[in-house]
């Protein structure tokens, strides 16, 4: 197989000029998003935040080529999508997302199978690798109904992450979990991250999350979703909750998509 050429790192891997998606229904035109631009550069894990409704999933189901903007573009590698592809590879929210009839393994095995992205005699001994990752080569044989909520999930980033997609797209991944398993998978989609450092695109409605997974915060504001701003959360993590730089994050955001004074905000949480 050919290798690609090296990419330039000051280049994004991802970028939105300008976006504008739309459904059209029998009734009406939805405006998902009006003109979102953003850029996600190599190991990024860029967050897509924001309230149901502001077009964080239409963006994703854009990057992932399902979703083609009615204005703008959306580049990858600074090629337009046009259509999925093995480059990204997306994780859901729901736990159906696995092939019921086919085990952990062959589950994971799956899309290198189909689509070629690595010679056959390395498919084995990646697969074995990425479960390893995730801590659940016991698990190999087993089908997916005999799983937990959390470790279909596992199966599932392990799924995507073996392709090493050019980014990653995660679309409100962890919230179906119970809070201690959402907890437990953030810490681990963490690890995996300083172990690899992939580029991951990221939906939340948590700011929370947000502050905890991203390095870089996209904030989107509602019908149509429209940049509020783009801030910077490098260097947070689980240890950062209640620290000042995450406190001070946390109440800008509030702000940003609430519209109320960081006063109110106080005498709301006291
Ligand atoms: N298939 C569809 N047909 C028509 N309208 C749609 C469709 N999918 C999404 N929309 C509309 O587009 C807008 C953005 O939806 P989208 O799901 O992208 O937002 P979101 O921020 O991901 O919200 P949530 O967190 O609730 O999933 C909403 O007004 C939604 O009703």
């Amino acid at each position: 197989m050919a290798t690609a050429p090296p990419r330039d790192p000051a280049l994004p891997v991802l970028s939105a000029e300008d976006v504008s998606l739309q459904y059209k229904t029998r009734e009406r035109l939805v405006t998902a998003t009006w003109r979102v631009s953003f850029k996600v550069y190599s190991g990024d894990r860029f967050v897509l935040l924001g309230p149901s409704g502001c077009g964080k999933s239409s963006l994703l189901k854009s990057a992932a080529g399902f979703l083609e903007p009615v204005e703008g573009r959306i580049r990858l590698n600074g090629r337009d999508i046009k259509r999925p592809g093995p480059d990204r590879m997306m994780v859901f929210q729901e736990f159906d997302q696995l092939l019921p009839w086919k085990s952990v393994y062959e589950n994971v095995a799956y899309p290198m199978r189909v689509t070629g992205r690595f010679p056959r005699s390395e498919i084995d001994g990646r697969v074995r690798a990425y479960l390893d990752k995730i801590g659940l080569s016991r698990f190999a044989d087993v089908h997916p109904h005999m799983l937990s909520g959390g470790m279909k999930q596992r199966v599932a980033i392990a799924r995507a992450m073996a392709m090493e997609p050019d980014v990653l797209l995660m679309d409100e991944p962890f919230a179906a979990l119970d809070a201690l398993t959402r907890r437990t998978m953030q810490a681990e989609l963490l690890r995996l991250w300083e172990d690899t450092r992939f580029t991951v695109l990221f939906v939340t409605h948590s700011i929370e999350e947000a502050l905890i997974i991203g390095t870089r915060i996209l904030v989107l504001s509602p019908h149509p979703g429209q940049v509020r701003a783009e801030l910077d959360a490098s260097g947070l993590g689980f240890d950062s909750a209640g620290t000042p730089r995450f406190a001070e994050l946390q109440s800008r955001i509030e702000t940003m998509l609430f519209n109320r004074s960081p006063t109110s905000l106080a005498e709301a949480h006291a």
